[in-house]
């Protein structure tokens, strides 16, 4: 029998290997030079773990709360546009893998299915993000009907005014096949996505038609006179605005600089969680995404502070080569491998990570052979 892949790198180039190009590309890609992009992955490497022994860990666990919910993992599905660009059944076999696993799924608002049948097939928490569209009445649609189909939280995305420079979608004129649909959206509201260009991204172009770039902090109170579900916001980078959100009441924060795809040159996000957890008052959840592609990953954001981690592209990855059973690969190995690092940091649960269990990374240079095989 032959042995499946052992890592998410593993998944990564099989997925690679059977995707179209321009749509590896936009998966993939990042903004500009890809410098935030490399960031990311790169400053995980800046810690070590200091394990400690004589530590009974012959049960651990890998279970966590967030928003009064339980999570079978401190892992959530972050939210990503189009399920369907890379396997037919999109977004519904991500939410049956995410039920499978106790994981968090945070559906995108440019899903490409509906609200509803995420819902049906979903067994945990399930939140919806939200761009600030023009057309606020739409914004206002989708929130009631995330209301009514039982989604248990908002998630405002605040790092997208605009959508960056991302030059691979550029050069490729990337244009969303018009078979897939954001279905939860007016069709007039979605159809620049759709029109490709030389030199243009059709992405780009419908967020330059649709996004309000007016959005400030006064406009939180917007959506939260529409809703009393817990309000996320998705993409703070700073102490400064950690505060701000805090002063706004939001429920919880996710660190971000959405994957490298936006500002490039911002921060990697490891790099900013310790002085967004710092401002933050302790009760408040945080969250990170951005790079994490391992157990140690997500132990080494744990201990900085964060409740639990977002991951992007190895989702996609595990549902282009095997639709649910493969975003179940994703989840499970992320799994396996964070209950061995607990177990074998003597930390036998979350709960149980803080700073000390960190040091710097002693010595300069790239890791030898962490991409595994
Ligand atoms: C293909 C793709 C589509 C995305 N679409 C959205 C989106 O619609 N809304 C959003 O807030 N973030 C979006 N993101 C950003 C992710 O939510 C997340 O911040 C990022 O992918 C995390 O980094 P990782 O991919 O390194 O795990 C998208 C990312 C990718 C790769
Ligand atoms: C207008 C769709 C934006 C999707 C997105 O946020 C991303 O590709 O990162």
């Amino acid at each position: 029998m032959p042995v499946g892949p052992l890592t998410l790198a593993g998944i990564e180039r099989a997925a690679r290997a059977q995707l179209p190009a321009e749509i590896w590309d936009f998966i993939e890609g990042g903004s500009e030079g890809e410098r935030t992009l490399a960031g990311n992955r790169e400053m995980f490497d800046h810690y070590a773990l200091r394990p400690r022994t004589l530590v009974d860990v012959s049960a651990c666990s890998t279970g966590t709360t967030l928003l009064g919910a339980e999570l079978g993992l401190p892992v959530g599905i972050a939210p990503m546009a189009y399920h369907r660009l890379v396997h037919p059944d999109g977004e519904t076999a991500t939410a049956r893998a995410a039920g499978r696993a106790g994981a968090l799924l945070v559906a995108g608002i440019f899903a490409s299915r509906t609200l509803e049948a995420i819902a049906a097939e979903s067994a945990g928490p399930l939140w919806l993000q939200l761009y600030w569209l023009r057309r606020r009445d739409a914004l206002a649609a989708l929130v009631e009907r995330a209301e009514a189909a039982g989604f248990a939280a908002l998630v405002l995305t605040v790092d997208a005014p605009r959508i960056g420079r991302r030059l691979r979608d550029l050069r490729n004129g990337f244009a969303v096949p018009s078979e897939i649909r954001a279905v939860n959206l007016d069709p007039g509201l979605t159809a620049a996505t759709h029109r490709a260009g030389a030199g243009a991204s059709g992405i780009a172009e419908h967020a330059l038609e649709q996004f309000d770039p007016t959005l400030t902090w006064a406009d939180l109170a917007w959506l939260r006179e529409r809703t009393d579900l817990p309000l996320v916001l998705k993409g703070i980078l700073t102490a400064e605005d950690a505060r701000l959100a805090a002063e706004h009441g939001v429920d919880a924060v996710v660190v971000s600089n959405h994957g490298g795809r936006q500002l490039d040159g911002a921060l990697p996000a490891l790099a900013a969680l310790p002085e967004v957890a710092a401002a933050l008052p302790p009760e408040l959840p945080l969250l990170l995404d951005g790079g994490v592609r391992t157990g140690t990953d997500i132990a080494v954001a744990l201990a900085l502070g964060a409740r639990a981690v977002l991951v992007g592209r190895p989702v996609l990855w595990g549902l282009a080569t095997g639709g649910a059973d493969g975003v179940a690969d994703v989840l499970g190995l992320l799994r396996t491998e964070l209950e061995h690092t607990l177990a074998l940091l003597g930390r036998p649960s979350p709960a149980d990570l803080d700073r000390t269990a960190l040091a710097p990374w002693p010595v300069h240079g790239p890791r030898a052979g962490q991409r595994g095989p």
